[in-house]
């Protein structure tokens, strides 16, 4: 969709543009009611802090649209399409490591473990993972806020144009 028919649209075709791209009432709204953006860079800067900080309620609902790390990503949704493109290439040995990466931060966290993944190889996103465990509840708490921004960012610039 282009900024300015995003800008113009109805607030239901609005928020349904965006939900692909964090799936949690309070940032929609605030994004749809934060129309007219004067660019897609502004839209963005808006999803990195509109609603902040998300609740663990939030952050576990919107956890459930997400695909592990080197998973298979099924299902013809927009936000499987979005995952598959986000998701890095992995080969068997990567998607073992992962497995048992996703395992250990379930059993430490209860959640599944979430990071922006465009852009980083299964390598990268396995020494954060790695990291990651180490934080407290409250510290990782606000690291899945952030990068269930940065998701929502790089979503929005993918689905609004100028
Ligand atoms: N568990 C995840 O981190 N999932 C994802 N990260 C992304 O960047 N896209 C996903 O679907």
């Amino acid at each position: 969709m282009l900024l300015k028919e995003f800008n113009s649209t109805s607030r239901d075709e609005a928020a349904a543009t965006v939900k692909p791209a964090l799936d949690i009432a309070r940032w929609i709204d605030a994004i749809v009611d934060g129309r007219p953006y004067a660019s897609v860079d502004a839209l963005t800067a808006a999803a990195l802090d509109a609603a902040a900080p998300l609740s663990e309620a939030e952050l576990d609902g919107a956890l459930a649209h997400h695909p592990r790390i080197g998973a298979k990503v099924d299902g013809t949704s927009a936000e499987a399409a979005h995952s598959r493109r986000e998701q890095p290439s992995v080969d068997d040995a990567a998607r073992a490591a992962l497995a048992e990466g996703n395992r250990a931060y379930e059993a430490r966290f209860d959640r599944v473990y979430l990071v922006r993944a465009a852009g980083r190889s299964a390598e990268e996103i396995l020494a954060l993972l790695q990291q990651r465990l180490g934080n407290t509840d409250e510290q990782e708490l606000a690291v899945v806020d952030q990068q269930l921004r940065e998701i929502a960012a790089l979503r929005l610039s993918a689905a609004i144009e100028t």
